[in-house]
Formats: C-alpha cells, structure tokens, sequence
C-alpha cells in the first residue's frame, strides 16, 4: 500500500484537502488530530510534556494547548523537545492504523512533513500551498487567532519555495472548486502509480 504524504503551511488548507481525498474513498490519517489525541490519553506522554513545560500544561488529564503553544512557539529547544515526545508516538500511531487500511494508498496529512523529515518514508508528497495573505485571513476567521501567533508558528515552519523543492505535486488552494478537481487528477495519477 502507497503513502501519500500531504502537507502545507498553517492555514494553506491541507485539511480541507484531505477532506476531498475522504470524498473518493481514500483513507486519511490526519498527524495533528493524532498527536492532539496522544497528548491528551498518553500518561506516559502526559509525564513527560508537564516535565517540559511545567504543571500548567494540563489541568488534570485536559491539555492546555493554547499554553503549550505560547511556550514552545516562543522556544525553539521547547519546541524541539515536544516534537522529540510526539512524532515517534505518533509514527507508531500510524504504523497500527496503516495495518488496519485497505486500499491501493493512504493519505498522511502532517503540518511539518518536510521539516520533522516524515516524507522520507512517503511514496509521494503533496504539498498544499496559499498566499500568506490569505492563510493569514482564513486563520483569523477559523480560530480567532492574533496575528502574533500566527506568525510565530509561520517562522518555525519551512517556506513554500523550500518545501517545493521536495514536493512531488503542488495544490494550490485558493478556488475550492478548483481545488477539488486538482484533487480528481492526482487520484487518478496515484491509483495508476498504484497498478503499476
Ligand atoms: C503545540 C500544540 C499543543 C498546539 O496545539 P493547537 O491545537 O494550538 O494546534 P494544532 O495541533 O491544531 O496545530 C495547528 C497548526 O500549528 C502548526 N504546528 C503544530 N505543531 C507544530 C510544530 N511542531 N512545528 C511547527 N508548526 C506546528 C501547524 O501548522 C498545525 O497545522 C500542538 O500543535 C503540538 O503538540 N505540537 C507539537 C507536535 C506536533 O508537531 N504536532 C503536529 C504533527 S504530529
Ligand atoms: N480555498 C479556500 N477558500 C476559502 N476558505 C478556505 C479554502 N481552503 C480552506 N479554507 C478555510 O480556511 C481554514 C483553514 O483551512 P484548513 O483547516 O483546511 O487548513 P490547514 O492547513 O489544515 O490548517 P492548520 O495548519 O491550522 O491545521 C478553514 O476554516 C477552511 O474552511
């Protein structure tokens, strides 16, 4: 079974897009939501993220992400350190839920792909790409997001031209009409990869 790796800067829209890959029946795995869910159910994990950050990373067993956020956007070894406890976790995650797929290929939609190296072990990888402007505009109106946290997570991420280089195939997200038909071509050039 293939992996597609899928990916894009914060708010390019990649979750949108796997979406319209689960449209045609493709199984879809999204890193974020994963990671999120470790971080609340692992104890272990739970142990050693209070170490890194301090007792204010949960109240009981509930995360505060949004403190978690404001620490390791701010530093960078936190950061490093938080991805260090998450991504073999969640690597092994996806291993387990891989074996239980059926399908010529799965989606792996992670934020930093290409950063944390994930898409060394992709088939193919997509990246899903937006002008700043626009992600910026699509964040403020998602989450209530400032613009200051917005751009500190921007900065510790690779830029489009980076990520390009490593892309086998580009989305650029900005009619979602288009957007989804560029969805129905890539479907039918990794299915074909697939018999192949
Ligand atoms: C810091 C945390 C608690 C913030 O949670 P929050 O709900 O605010 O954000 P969420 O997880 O939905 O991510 C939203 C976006 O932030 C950006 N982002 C998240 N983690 C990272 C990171 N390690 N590096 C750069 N950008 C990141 C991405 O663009 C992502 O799509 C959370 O993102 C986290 O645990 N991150 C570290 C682990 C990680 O890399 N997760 C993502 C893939 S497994
Ligand atoms: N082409 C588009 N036109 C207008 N709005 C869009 C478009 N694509 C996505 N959106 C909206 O922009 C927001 C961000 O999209 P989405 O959540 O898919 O991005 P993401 O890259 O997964 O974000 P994050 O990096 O935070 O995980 C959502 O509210 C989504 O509905």
């Amino acid at each position: 079974m293939m992996v597609v790796g899928l990916t894009g800067g914060i708010g390019s829209g990649k979750t949108t897009v796997a979406g319209f890959f689960k449209e045609k029946g493709i199984p879809v795995y999204i890193a974020d939501d994963a990671g999120k869910r470790l971080l609340e159910t692992s104890a272990e994990i739970r142990e050693k993220v209070t170490a890194l950050i301090g007792k204010e990373a949960y109240s009981g067993k509930t995360p505060n992400r949004k403190h978690i956020a404001s620490v390791v956007f701010n530093e960078s070894d936190k950061l490093e350190a938080l991805n260090g406890i998450i991504h073999p976790a969640v690597a092994k995650d996806f291993e387990t839920w891989k074996s239980k797929q059926n399908s010529v290929y799965v989606i792996y939609e992670a934020a930093i792909l290409f950063e944390a190296g994930g898409y060394k072990k992709c088939d193919i990888n997509i990246l899903v790409t937006a002008d700043k402007e626009e992600k910026i505009k699509r964040l403020q109106q998602r989450d209530n997001s400032s613009l200051e946290e917005i751009e500190a997570r921007m900065a510790k991420q690779w830029s489009d031209e980076r990520k390009k280089k490593l892309a086998d195939f580009e989305i650029e997200n900005h009619d979602l009409a288009l957007t989804k038909s560029r969805v129905d071509e890539l479907n039918e050039i990794i299915l074909k990869r697939g018999k192949n």
